[in-house]
């Protein structure tokens, strides 16, 4: 079995017993420094998915590694998710600076446009879109080595979200993450997954094929 990257082999999970299964004998891979596209319609378990890679929820069937361990079961998680909906990931009684300093110092503030005014204020107190910025610069730190983006631009007007992903790919280069990039938009995956620095390595899976398609061509 592959053990470089993060890597999903075999996964299986269901909300409850009295559920069907959300996620189906699902195997996929994202190497350092690759972009990786996933779409399906909605309701397919791209989240559900996405929360098994970061550790949010665990397999029934299936291990979730990164480079070819378990994920930590305490301290900052290698894998970082970050969701459509910001105010969902940031504790609404801290302040942003405190947000900002949970995990280990931001270094892309100022690119991502986070207006050094907002750390004093709590989250309700900025724009859903303002409120996003935080959320990436927050996971934008050298403890992060994998970053799954579940549909993270889609509140954004073009300028904002075309900054956003500017910042995020060129960090995700630079650092040589591994990015998941969760999306129904074809185009935006397309430019994003499939034109980068090294086309070659990146791909878009489709969810709704059968499960060979998502095993890693490595
Ligand atoms: N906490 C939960 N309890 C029970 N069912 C859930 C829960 N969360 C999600 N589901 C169900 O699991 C299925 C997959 O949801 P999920 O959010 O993973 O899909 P998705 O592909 O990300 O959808 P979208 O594109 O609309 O965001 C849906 O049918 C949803 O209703």
């Amino acid at each position: 079995m592959q053990t470089n990257g993060l890597v999903g082999q075999g996964l299986w999970f269901r909300y409850s017993p009295r559920h069907p299964w959300t996620v189906r004998d699902i195997s996929l891979s994202v190497g350092q420094g690759e972009v990786v596209g996933l779409m399906a319609p909605s309701g397919y378990g791209k989240t559900t998915l996405a929360k098994l890679l970061a550790g949010y929820l665990s397999p029934h069937r299936g291990s979730v590694l990164v480079e070819g361990n378990p994920l930590p079961r305490r301290g900052y998680c290698p894998v970082q998710l970050i969701f459509q909906n910001p105010e969902l990931t940031v504790n609404p009684r801290w302040r942003i600076e405190r947000i900002l300093r949970e995990g280990q110092a931001p270094t892309q503030l100022d690119r991502l446009g986070v207006h050094p005014g907002w750390l004093r204020r709590y989250p309700h107190e900025l724009s859903g879109g303002e409120l996003q910025r935080v959320a990436i610069a927050r996971v934008l730190n050298p403890a992060t080595r994998y970053l799954i983006a579940d549909e993270i631009t889609a509140m954004l007007d073009a300028n904002t979200q075309a900054q956003i992903w500017q910042t995020v790919l060129a960090y995700v280069q630079q650092h040589q993450l591994g990015l998941l990039v969760i999306g129904h938009d074809a185009a935006l995956l397309k430019r994003l997954c499939v034109g980068g620095a090294s086309p070659k390595e990146n791909r878009i899976l489709d969810l709704t094929q059968p499960t060979t398609a998502l095993v890693p061509q490595f």
